[in-house]
C-alpha cells in the first residue's frame, strides 16, 4: 500500500552541521500491518514520520501509495504536509497537540469532522452533535455529555484519546503513532492503548506506532521493526513476533550489531 524506496535524509547537507538522519529506507508498508517501531534516540524513528507525513521532504528515495486496490501508485515523495494529512493521520506524545484547548468539544469535533470536505458547510445541528455523542461514548470516559466545554479543561488522557477518536473518525490510510501514550499516567496510557488496538481492529486500520516500551513493541501490533543509525536493522512479521522475547530481540540487535549489550535499555534509551 506503502512503498518505501532508498529514503535518506540528510540535515544540513554540504555544512559542518550535516547529519544523515536517514540513510537508505526500503520498507513496503501493506494495507492492515500494524507495526511497532523501535531504535535509540537518534535512529531515525521521527525523521521518518516526518517524511511520511510530509513535514521534511526527503533528500532522496521514493514514497509510493496505493490507495484503491485497483489503483495507480501515486508518488507523494513531495506532497505537502496539508495534503497528506487527509489521508494519513499522526498522533504525538504531547497530549495537547492533537486537539484545540480553547475550543469547545463540539467544534474540536466539527472541524475534524469538515476535513476533506473544502468549502463545504456543515452544521452543527441535532444530527451532528448526536452523531459525536454516539462516537464520543465509544471512549467510555462520559464526554458525550460534555459537548460544550472548552477542550482545555479535559486531562491529559481524555484529551489523547479523543485526539485518537478524531483521528480515526476520518479512516486515514495511515496512522502513525508518535509515542503517543508516554506521556500519559499508568492508567491512561492503558486506556488510550486499548482503544488504540480495539479502533485498529475494527476499522482494519494500517498504523506505524514508535515506542521505547519493548514490551510493548513485543506485544502489539502484527510486524516490528527496529531503527538503528538511520537504518532499518530489523523487520519481524506476525510469525516469529508472536515468539519474540526482549531477550531474544535484545539477542537479534546484538548480533546484527556485534557488541554486548548489557540491557535493553541501552537498545531503546
Ligand atoms: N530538524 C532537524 N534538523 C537537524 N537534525 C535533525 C532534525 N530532526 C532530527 N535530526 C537529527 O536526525 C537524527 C535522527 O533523529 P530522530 O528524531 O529521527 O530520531 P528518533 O529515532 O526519533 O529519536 P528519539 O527516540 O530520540 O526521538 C538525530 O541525529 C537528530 O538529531
Amino acid at each position: 500500500m506503502i512503498r518505501i524506496t532508498d529514503l535518506g535524509m540528510v540535515f544540513a547537507q554540504g555544512t559542518p552541521d550535516e547529519n544523515t538522519a536517514l540513510e537508505s529506507i526500503n520498507l513496503e508498508i501493506n494495507r492492515g500491518d500494524f507495526i511497532t517501531v523501535i531504535g535509540s534516540n537518534g535512529a531515525g524513528k521521527s525523521t521518518l514520520f516526518n517524511a511520511l507525513s510530509g513535514t521534511y521532504t526527503p533528500t532522496r528515495g521514493t514514497i509510493l501509495l496505493k490507495n484503491e486496490e485497483a489503483g495507480p501508485e501515486r508518488d507523494i515523495t513531495r506532497e505537502p504536509e496539508f495534503i497528506r494529512a487527509r489521508y494519513i493521520g499522526r498522533i504525538f506524545q504531547n497530549p495537547l497537540l492533537g486537539t484545540a484547548g480553547k475550543m469547545t468539544l463540539a467544534d474540536n469535533m466539527m472541524i475534524c469532522h469538515k476535513k476533506g470536505y473544502k468549502g463545504l458547510r456543515i452544521s452543527l445541528n441535532t444530527a451532528m452533535r448526536e452523531y459525536f455523542r454516539e462516537q464520543l461514548r465509544i471512549l467510555g470516559m462520559g464526554l458525550e455529555d460534555r459537548l460544550n466545554d472548552n477542550v482545555e479543561l479535559f486531562s491529559g488522557g481524555q484529551r489523547q484519546a479523543l485526539t485518537l477518536l478524531m483521528t480515526v473518525m476520518s479512516r486515514p490510510a495511515l496512522l502513525l503513532l508518535d509515542e503517543h501514550t508516554a506521556a500519559l499516567d499508568p492508567r491512561n496510557a492503558e486506556i488510550v492503548m486499548d482503544l488504540t488496538m480495539r479502533f485498529a481492529a475494527e476499522y482494519g486500520l494500517t498504523v506505524m506506532m514508535i515506542t521505547h516500551n519493548m514490551g510493548h513493541a513485543i506485544a502489539y501490533g502484527s510486524r516490528l521493526i527496529m531503527m538503528d543509525e538511520g537504518r532499518i536493522l530489523l523487520d519481524i512479521g506476525a510469525g516469529e513476533k508472536s515468539r519474540l522475547t526482549t531477550e531474544s530481540l535484545v539477542q537479534r540487535f546484538r548480533d546484527i550489531k556485534k557488541v554486548s549489550l548489557q540491557n535493553d535499555e541501552m537498545l531503546l534509551g
